[in-house]
């Protein structure tokens, strides 16, 4: 049985392991990639940290891999294959660099609860969120800044299906438990400059740790360097990724995403009458009579028309190595969405 060791604080379990194991011999060991550099990286192992080249994968912060000795140098020699995946938007730049983050298994949506709560931004982020394949929890910070945090939580839950939302306050730790509770296995946070971002970071910490994010570490040569982590321990378990470029991501090909975001619109669509309704005009269409009769909201159906439109644009020109980077677990998710549509459809029709 191997021993993960400090891996254990670094986001390892058993379904990590269960990944590893076509990929281990006795003369290689599992490490997750702390941070990416040209042509080498950052690793910690079960014994301890590792700096290992990088051979021929194009590796980013988040990832498991096999190191082995390669001439005399520790050397990535396997990539495990990633589970929810954060990726960057771009249209031109090579596909294989757009990965900011692997193997995140929690995404909070970030958004500060003071002043206007923009509702169009926090459902773009939940669609990026959704895309990766992680399981997105909104949080609303400085819930100590507002008299009642209930109505925000509850205009924030109706745009947010399937999400859990919470309001929290890193000032008098007000919904901190809560969250602590719901973070699963590695953790992101993405939401506009000024959400409060570091200081929950720092909250869940448990100490001022983003702001020091550097620890000394010998080199070589024996000389002290600073080494800048981007994948930190929880206390309560599981580890926060914070790599740069990650917080203020925009939209990528995210249409599986927009899907579960949208979920209320989704099915909805299912109850039009032609199949490839536009809820444009239609006659017979379910979602624009859902917003006729007040159950669906105007803005949130621009809303979803918007990102839809955008996230067009940004697919056709988009290359197939970056559809191909996908994970299964995000087509997976949307898949078991459309089977449930359809199942309800035959008991409807029945
Ligand atoms: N009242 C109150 N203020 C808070 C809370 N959390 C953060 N703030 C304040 O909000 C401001 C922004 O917080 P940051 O943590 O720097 O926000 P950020 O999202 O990391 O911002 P960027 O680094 O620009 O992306 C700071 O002035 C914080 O002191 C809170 O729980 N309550
Ligand atoms: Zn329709």
């Amino acid at each position: 049985m191997f021993d993960p060791g400090q891996l254990g604080r670094y986001g390892w379990t058993d379904a990590v392991s269960a990944r590893f194991t076509p990929h281990l011999t006795d003369d290689l060991i599992p490490a997750r990639v702390t941070r990416v550099d040209r042509g080498e990286c950052d690793t910690i192992t079960s014994t301890g940290p590792i700096r290992a080249r990088i051979a021929e994968h194009y590796l980013c912060t988040g990832d498991w891999v096999t190191i082995g000795d390669r001439g005399g140098h520790p050397t990535v020699v396997d990539l495990v294959p990633r589970h929810g995946t954060i990726m960057r938007s771009s249209a031109s730049a090579r596909s294989e660099a757009q990965v900011l983050a692997a193997n995140v298994d929690t995404v909070l949506v970030v958004t500060a609860i003071d002043g206007d709560v923009d509702l169009g931004r926090i459902e773009r982020m939940l669609a990026l969120a959704w895309e990766s394949g992680a399981t997105p929890v909104v949080v609303l910070t400085k819930a100590d800044a507002v008299p009642d945090p209930a109505l925000a939580l509850a205009e924030v839950g109706a745009v947010a299906p399937g999400a859990t939302v919470l309001a929290v306050s890193a000032r008098t730790a007000e919904g901190i438990d809560i969250l602590t509770a719901v973070l699963d296995g590695t953790v992101a946070l993405i939401g506009p400059s000024g959400a409060g971002k570091s200081t929950l970071a720092n909250t869940l910490l448990g100490e001022d740790l983003l702001a020091t994010n550097d620890v000394r570490a010998v080199d070589g040569k024996g000389r002290h360097t600073t080494v800048h982590r981007e994948l930190i321990p929880l206390p309560s378990g599981g580890a926060l990724i914070d790599t740069p470029g990650l917080r203020g991501i925009g939209l990528w090909d995210a249409a599986e995403g927009i899907e579960l975001a949208f979920r209320d619109i989704e099915e909805l669509a299912q109850h039009c009458r032609f199949d490839d309704c536009a809820h444009v005009a239609e006659p017979g269409c379910a979602v624009l009579g859902a917003v006729e009769s007040g159950d669906l909201p105007q803005r949130r159906l621009d809303s979803y028309r918007k990102l839809t439109r955008e996230n067009d644009w940004v697919a056709a020109r988009s290359d197939a190595r970056l559809q191909s980077e996908r994970t299964r677990a995000v087509k997976s998710q949307s898949r078991a969405l459309r089977q449930l549509y359809n199942n309800r459809r035959s008991w409807q029709s029945r």
